[in-house]
Order: C-alpha cells, then sequence, then structure tokens
C-alpha cells in the first residue's frame, strides 16, 4: 500500500505542474529583487557566483554535462558552457523544453537573458564583446532539450545518453519541487546519479524550509521542506562525497510572496 500511496502523491504533482507558468515563474523568480545585479545580496548573482567558482576550480573536466530538471532558465549553464562541449537540457514539461527551444533557436523568449551573460562574463574577467561570444558558445554545445523525470531509475531515455554517462550533472529546485517527501527526494537523488560517471561532479542548488511555492497565478506547487544536514544526509546515502556546501539567507525583502523559501543551497559534490 505505502508504495501504491506514494506513486499517488507523484502523480498529484506532477498533475498541478501541468497548470505551470514559464513566463510567471520566470518573472516571480529571475527579474528584480532576485535578480539584481547591482545588489551583492541578491539570489541571482550568488548563484552565479557559486557556478563560477565550481567550474573553475580546475577538477571537473569532460564531454558532457547534464541538466537535470533546467525549467526555463538557463542560467545555471552559462559558467559549464565553457568547460563543456556538450550540454543537455533536460525538463518534465514540455512548456519549460520550448522556451529553452526558442531561447535557442534565437526565437522569442520569456526573459531577456542579456544580463545575466554580462554578469558571467564579468565574473569571468572578459570584455563587453564577450556577451556575444558566450551566447554563441551556449547555442553551440546545447545539443538538445529532453524529457526527464527524476522518478524513473532511468530518468532520461537510453538513446539520450550514448556514450552511457554525464561527466558532470547540475540540478537547480528540481529535486525537492517534485518529491512529496525527504525519502522520495533522496530516492529522486539516486536516479540522477546513475545518469553520472564514477568520480564525476554533482552541482546542486536548491531550496531550503520550502513548502511551498508559486508555478503561476494560483498555481501553488508543494515542495518538501528541506534542511541542509538533510540534505547532506541524503547526498552520502546516494554516495556523493560533499565537496563543498554554501548556504544563503534570504534577506526580508527577497520574500516577495511566491514561496516561503527561507534560504538557497549550492552543492558541488563528487560521486563516489
Ligand atoms: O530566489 N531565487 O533565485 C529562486 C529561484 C528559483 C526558485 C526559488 C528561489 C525558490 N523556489 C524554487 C522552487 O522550489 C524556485
Amino acid at each position: 500500500m505505502e508504495g501504491k500511496c506514494k506513486e499517488n502523491e507523484i502523480a498529484a504533482i506532477a498533475d498541478i505542474y501541468q497548470s505551470f507558468d514559464p513566463a510567471a515563474y520566470l518573472q516571480n523568480n529571475y527579474t528584480s529583487p532576485r535578480a539584481d545585479f547591482g545588489r551583492k545580496d541578491s539570489i541571482v548573482p550568488w548563484k552565479l557566483a557559486c557556478f563560477h567558482r565550481a567550474f573553475t576550480d580546475g577538477d571537473i573536466s569532460g564531454e558532457l554535462l547534464v541538466d537535470i530538471g533546467s525549467g526555463p532558465t538557463l542560467y545555471q549553464v552559462m559558467s559549464g558552457c565553457e568547460v563543456f562541449n556538450k550540454v543537455l537540457l533536460t525538463d518534465f514539461l514540455e512548456v519549460n523544453r520550448q522556451e529553452l527551444k526558442g531561447w535557442l533557436q534565437d526565437e522569442k523568449s520569456s526573459l531577456d537573458w542579456t544580463p545575466y551573460f554580462q554578469h558571467v562574463c564579468k565574473l569571468e574577467g572578459r570584455g563587453p564583446s564577450a556577451v556575444r561570444e558566450k551566447i554563441a558558445r551556449l547555442r553551440e554545445v546545447v545539443k538538445d532539450v529532453v524529457p526527464v523525470n527524476i522518478h524513473l531509475p532511468q530518468p532520461v531515455s537510453p538513446d539520450v545518453l550514448p556514450q552511457g554517462k554525464a561527466d558532470c550533472l547540475v540540478s537547480c529546485f528540481c529535486l525537492e519541487s517534485s518529491s512529496p517527501d525527504l525519502a522520495t527526494f533522496t530516492k529522486a537523488m539516486g536516479h540522477i546519479s546513475s545518469l553520472l560517471r564514477q568520480n564525476g561532479h554533482l552541482l546542486l542548488i536548491g531550496a531550503l524550509e520550502e513548502s511551498y511555492y508559486l508555478g503561476g497565478p494560483g498555481v501553488k506547487i508543494p515542495v518538501v521542506p528541506l534542511n541542509e544536514a538533510q540534505v547532506c544526509a541524503s547526498l552520502q546515502e546516494t554516495g556523493f562525497t560533499l565537496i563543498r556546501l554554501e548556504v544563503y539567507t534570504l534577506p526580508r525583502d527577497m520574500s516577495v510572496g511566491v514561496d516561503d523559501v527561507t534560504g538557497v543551497f549550492f552543492v558541488k559534490a563528487r560521486k563516489n
């Protein structure tokens, strides 16, 4: 009975996601104040700095980077696209895959990513002409945008990973916002781990102590509230060695009524 009930809970969350609105989600989380590049304590610049540092430590290398649960965003691969020649974006929802494909084909997209590219180029110490180069680089290395379901033992279809395993995984706000409880979160972490080669790296961003967020007007999506200790325990349980954990605590004015998140974690880990 337990398994059936858990399956139903996962299906119930998937049902709510059918009303997910990428444009609203981007507006809620990827515009000011959460994406204010003039503010040292804004969340998005903090996330971009975490990725920049992780990819410039010098220990991450290989051919293929897979982003699990990309949503409608690109920020999470703007540093990694300089290290990897192949990037796969993935999402459960067609609307998000369409949003990403729209940007990749230089068609309409719901958010202007230019300020993000400018900020990452600045972190990389490159001049303003580098923005066009980075945009071209990202469009060149992203080979596909494919479906993913983190609750399947094989989250992406096998023909998507011809060479078997990814050298690096990125995943942001995905596991905890599609799992009904901690056990399912941990199980999903195990599923995505199976996509990663041994000694490959996982860069994981997620919400701390969040119980819901708005995926669109009136679209309340349940989230399993996590603390740092639980995240670290799940990593250990699924065969990862923690390299770095960074935590961002939201200043009051970053709580804008779209969720009840109190903090954001950034994990850099290596698969044993
Ligand atoms: O502050 N942020 O940059 C930010 C970005 C995305 C998300 C959050 C916060 C919190 N909610 C999650 C969904 O569980 C999505």
